[in-house]
């Protein structure tokens, strides 16, 4: 049997804290330079491939997006071996023809947070990523083909705004962001893929839309039950997703994530302090 050599990550948001399609799992803790990620790491096979699954809340659901960890999540990802990562996440809807149920693989993002640390690169080492296109093309077609064949409506592309939290939005930011055009909001994906985008690894996401969040007249303001009874009803439809897109994901890529970082350093090597060739030394070393 060919085995690829493509690990690929999972990472779970709300409603997702496990997948039995994992086969032969181990448990593994990372200690990472920036703290603790948000759970152990899940390693396992699914079918020939190997996957890391993190919960990204942890199991139990106890980490509130604002006190996140993406820095020590996404190192101890690039410490697998990870080099794409596939993400769900449950989003609200800001457009009436994306309804409850509806995956979105969204493309775009626009940026509410106020809390929260989006890099690596600080104490001696400058870096400037590319992110005006921040999913991973291939992971994105991948996902919008596997979607398509479990029969639920796929949306693809679409704009993400995140937002802080923990609190869902007021009735007039949910106004002003469907004035902006966007489509989904959330609270989690854009440090992960600032920070995926860092590492070199590819990430995308599988946004299932669990509510309207509060702009819309004929239904109820979104709340955690709400949100929690979408995600159980079309949680297995996420897991069919991945199961499908895992392996489509394994085969080189033709993206440019996976060297992002090649013409990014603006850093003079020789003034990179030890310290900081310690800390960032697994994703800055083939470079200086
Ligand atoms: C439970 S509603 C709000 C919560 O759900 C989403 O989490 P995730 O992206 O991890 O699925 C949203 O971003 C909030 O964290
Ligand atoms: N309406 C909403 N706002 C922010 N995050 C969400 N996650 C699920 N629904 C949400």
């Amino acid at each position: 049997m060919h085995t690829s050599d493509t690990v690929v990550g999972i990472i779970g948001g709300s409603g997702l804290y496990q997948m039995d399609a994992i086969h032969d799992l181990e448990e593994i803790h990372i200690a990472t330079p920036f703290g603790e990620p948000s759970d152990a790491f899940l390693r396992g096979r699914m079918g020939d491939t190997t996957v890391v699954f993190l919960p990204r809340h942890g199991r139990g659901h106890r980490v509130s997006p604002s006190e996140l960890n993406f820095r020590a999540n996404i190192w101890g990802m690039k410490k697998l071996g990870v080099s794409r990562i596939l993400s769900v996440s449950a989003v609200g809807s800001l457009k009436e023809e994306i309804v409850p149920g509806d995956f979105v693989i969204v493309d775009q993002f626009i940026d509410r947070t106020r809390h929260r640390v989006d890099t690596f690169y600080t104490g001696g080492v400058v870096a400037h990523v590319m992110f005006a296109d921040p999913f991973c093309p291939n992971l994105r077609e991948a996902l919008v083909a596997a979607a398509g064949s479990t029969g639920v409506k796929v949306h693809d592309g679409g704009t993400y705004v995140n937002m802080e939290g923990p609190q869902f939005s007021t009735r007039a930011e949910s106004k002003l962001y469907r004035s902006w055009g966007a489509d989904v909001i959330g609270m989690t994906n854009l440090q992960e893929a600032k920070l995926a985008r860092e590492a070199e690894i590819c990430y995308a996401t599988i946004a299932m839309a669990t509510d309207y969040d509060c702009w819309h007249e004929g239904h109820d303001a979104v709340t955690v039950e709400q949100v929690v009874a979408t995600m159980h009803a079309n949680v297995d439809h996420a897991r069919d997703v991945l199961m499908k897109a895992v392996p489509a994901v394994t085969s080189a890529p033709t993206c440019g994530c996976q060297s992002a970082l090649a013409h990014a350093i603006m850093t003079d090597p020789t003034t990179i302090p030890d310290e900081a060739r310690d800390r960032l030394g697994l994703l800055i070393d083939k470079y200086v």
